[in-house]
């Protein structure tokens, strides 16, 4: 039986029948003897369903119930209780205003089991609809300052439109991320996105991957073969390290952007093709136009829309996020202590010069993640060098820092009660929630729900994805 997480907390004695049969149904039970305990559980961890478990022994605590409920983060909560405490109108008020359901003990397991089912259900729709709601707003970008409101901005306007787009930025800046967003923010987006690294495959190769070949074009043809424009037929195209393609392939390239049309290797046929091409280069296609390594025609084909992206240096306002980003994938997705980053890390990354941009931050953080043996990863294990003092960095960014540190420092403090900590740091809740999504603060760190980053293709040719 799958097993699936509850948190239960059980006031006015312990009910150990009700624990058998939680126990029975497969669920894996993280017990608080009280509702102090159960917040401390949650500060840890997020659970999608709660169990409240009241006997009769006592009158029921509202004030703190209504508490711990409220720390939480996105759970649903369920309430089973002796008759009696449902007398109370303020405890009535409490169940109407907060939780999922309700039953009176004793209550059969059968019921119990439904009822819990349908609170993990809910709690796995409000889940992914965050998810969502989040990514659709961020366009899957991580990032906060100027540079990459701008990009969004860009990227929605683009993608309103099927013309070729050229997206330019140094390596590892999130060229691919970009033109993801492209094609999922497109008229495309049911259709699908093939990203291939023109780089990445051998001169002898291309032609036949991008635009397929027939039986017998060539010793090894033994069927004929789709390419990779096909492939994206009705959908998106992304063109990597396009100045790479060789001039020859760049005339054909253009032909099937002029005529919308194909023809495999080795075969006469014209195929009409339905795809929207993205292209990008690190290097500089019109200084490659100058020097006669890339044909003007297409160069102008291509770059009817065009996108820069910033490198990491010259927005490092981002930084702080992105690296709290990328530990949260990188800490929910295996077994780790750490808890965060130390004053010190958080300085060494914004005194770094990120040669390799978002790429870089991404594989630092991995790399402390696994080899930090403290519950704060240091510069050392970003394989960065100390700093004396971020004295060096820009107000804005330093602002950033700050504010971010506050608000985890107080969140820390208060065992992660949003409320608590609004009230200590002198703000609304709404504004702090705010705040910490603007940071990437989960509530009960470090196991929010983040898209991890796109995969690194910088080895892999092609990469299909449909
Ligand atoms: N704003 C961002 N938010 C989250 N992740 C990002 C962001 N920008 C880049 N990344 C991540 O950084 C990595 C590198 O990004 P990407 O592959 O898009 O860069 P690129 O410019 O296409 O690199 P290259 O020129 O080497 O092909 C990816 O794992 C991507 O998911």
């Amino acid at each position: 039986m799958a097993h699936r997480s509850l948190l239960y907390v059980a006031l006015g004695g312990e009910a150990r029948e009700l624990r058998e049969q939680l126990l029975a149904g497969g669920w894996e039970l993280a017990q608080a003897a009280d509702l102090a305990a159960a917040s401390r559980l949650q500060a840890h961890r997020r659970f999608p369903v709660a169990l409240l478990a009241i006997g009769d022994s006592l009158p029921v605590p509202e004030a703190a119930v209504e508490a711990c409920v409220n720390a939480s983060n996105g759970t649903e909560w369920v309430a089973v209780c002796e008759p009696p405490a449902l007398e109370s109108p303020a405890f009535r008020d409490l169940v109407l205003g907060y939780f999922f359901d309700h039953a009176p003990l004793p209550l059969d397991a059968r019921e119990l089991m439904v009822m819990l089912e349908h609170a993990s259900r809910r709690a796995l729709l409000r889940r992914r609809h965050e998810t969502q709601m989040h990514a659709a707003d961020t366009l899957g970008m991580v990032g906060q300052g100027p540079a990459i409101t701008r990009l969004r901005q860009q990227i929605r306007r683009v993608a309103a439109t099927d013309a070729p787009v050229l997206i330019g930025g140094e390596s590892g800046s999130g060229k691919e991320l970009a033109a993801r967003a492209i094609h999922q923010c497109s008229l495309r987006s049911a259709g699908p996105f093939v990203a291939v690294n023109c780089g990445a495959i051998s001169p002898t190769l291309i032609q036949s991957e991008l635009f397929g070949h027939e039986r017998g074009a060539f010793t090894g043809a033994s069927s004929e073969r789709r390419g990779l424009i096909e492939a994206a037929n009705g959908g998106t195209v992304f063109l990597d390290e396009i100045g790479d393609l060789p001039l020859e392939l760049q005339t054909n390239l253009l032909r099937f952007l002029q005529e919308k049309t194909i023809s495999r290797v080795g075969g006469v046929r014209s195929l009409r093709v339905d795809v929207r091409v993205l292209a990008a280069s690190h290097v500089d296609l019109a200084e490659a136009v100058a020097v006669g390594q890339f044909r003007d025609d297409l160069f102008y084909r291509l770059n009817v829309l065009s996108i820069e992206l910033t490198p990491l240096r010259r927005r490092m306002e981002d930084v702080p996020m992105l690296a709290e980003h990328f530990f949260q994938c990188c800490a929910s997705s295996g077994k780790t202590r750490v808890k965060g980053f130390s004053r010190q890390a958080l300085a060494a990354l914004m005194a770094h010069g990120w040669p390799g941009n978002v790429r870089e931050l991404y594989n630092r953080v991995q790399r402390a993640v696994v080899m930090s043996e403290m519950r704060l990863i240091g510069p050392a294990d970003l394989g960065l060098a100390e700093v004396e003092s971020p004295a060096c960095l820009e107000l804005d960014a330093a602002r950033t820092l700050a504010e971010r540190d506050a608000i985890c420092l107080t969140l820390t403090r208060v065992g992660r009660n949003v409320t608590r900590a609004a009230r200590e740091l002198g703000v609304s809740r709404m504004t702090l929630y705010r705040l910490m999504d603007k940071h990437s603060i989960a509530p009960a760190a470090p196991h929010a729900p983040y898209a991890g980053p796109i995969p690194d293709r910088s080895r892999r040719p092609l990469d299909l994805v449909v």
